[in-house]
């Protein structure tokens, strides 16, 4: 699909963190949101998903995260509303986790770690034509972030668990069919956050208008663990490495604002 990012894997670093600030890049992402200095936008109006599980086409694992893969050629699983002027289409979705419960999530509420956060990445199918053309365009992406706390099992997360012992290794991908990526938002999707950053893995080009929701999902421990049983090392090397810990440490606001659709 146009949305698999191989040849944007070339670029990654192993350990991930990145470059820390990027050159001439003052927007970057992720972010702490501090909620007090958080501006109420009664602008913003609710956000509108439509995702059909029927385009759902492959699970895989990058060395940096797991990835479900959408078909992205025809407008099957939109994202608008919002913040957004645009239609966004879904190319895929992926996590952050800890190695511990800890922490782990990318951005933070008032410094408050998750466990971690989930990311639906989409691209402005009404200016581009192609996710590629999108990554380097300022108004070229849309990330949904959501956060996941330790409580109860997430029944519909259970279908990719049970997915992933098959994609332990890096740049292994496995068919993964009808998973509706609907069934993993929070019940309330009218209260978020948005601000406009970056991508939190190369090429960390300023081009997202995340939109990150108050409302988080619980899955369970036994759950999240198996997220930390994948590897960042293919089948071949000789030493394995756990895949945690794969998230960006925050950036600076550099004077940006943070709106939010609720008091
Ligand atoms: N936190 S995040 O939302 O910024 C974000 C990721 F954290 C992340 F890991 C990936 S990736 O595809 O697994 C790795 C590519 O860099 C992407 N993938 C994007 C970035 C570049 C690219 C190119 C083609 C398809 C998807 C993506 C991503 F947008
Ligand atoms: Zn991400």
């Amino acid at each position: 699909t146009a949305c698999s990012s191989k040849y944007v894997l070339s670029q990654m670093h192993p350990m991930w963190q990145g470059p820390l600030v990027v050159p001439g890049g003052d927007h970057q992402s992720p972010i702490d949101i501090a909620v007090r200095k958080t501006v109420f936008d009664s602008e913003l109006k609710p956000l509108v998903t439509s995702y059909d599980p029927e385009t759902c086409q492959q699970i895989w694992n990058n060395g940096y995260s797991f990835l479900v893969e959408y078909d992205d050629t025809t407008n099957k699983n939109t994202l608008k509303g919002g913040p957004l002027r645009d239609e966004f289409r879904l190319c895929q979705f992926h996590f952050h986790w800890g190695e511990t419960n800890d922490w782990g999530s990318e951005h933070t509420v008032d410094r408050r770690l998750f466990p971690a956060e989930l990311h639906l990445v989409h691209w402005n199918s009404d200016r581009y034509s192609l996710f590629e053309e999108a990554v380097m365009e300022k108004n070229g992406l849309a990330v949904i972030g959501i956060f996941l706390k330790v409580g109860k099992r997430h029944e519909g997360l259970q279908k990719l668990v049970d997915a992933l012992p098959s994609i332990r290794h890096k740049d292994s991908v496995v068919e993964f069919r009808r998973f509706d990526p609907g069934c993993l938002l929070p019940s309330n999707i009218d209260d978020y956050w948005t601000y406009h950053g970056s991508l939190t893995t190369p090429p960390l080009t300023e081009s997202v208008t995340w939109i990150v929701m108050k409302q988080h999902i619980e899955v369970s421990h036994d759950q999240l663990a198996v997220f930390r049983s994948l590897l960042f090392t293919s089948a071949e090397e000789d030493v394995q490495k756990s895949m945690v810990n794969n998230f960006r440490v925050q950036q600076p606001l550099q004077g940006r604002t943070v709106r939010s659709s609720f008091t």
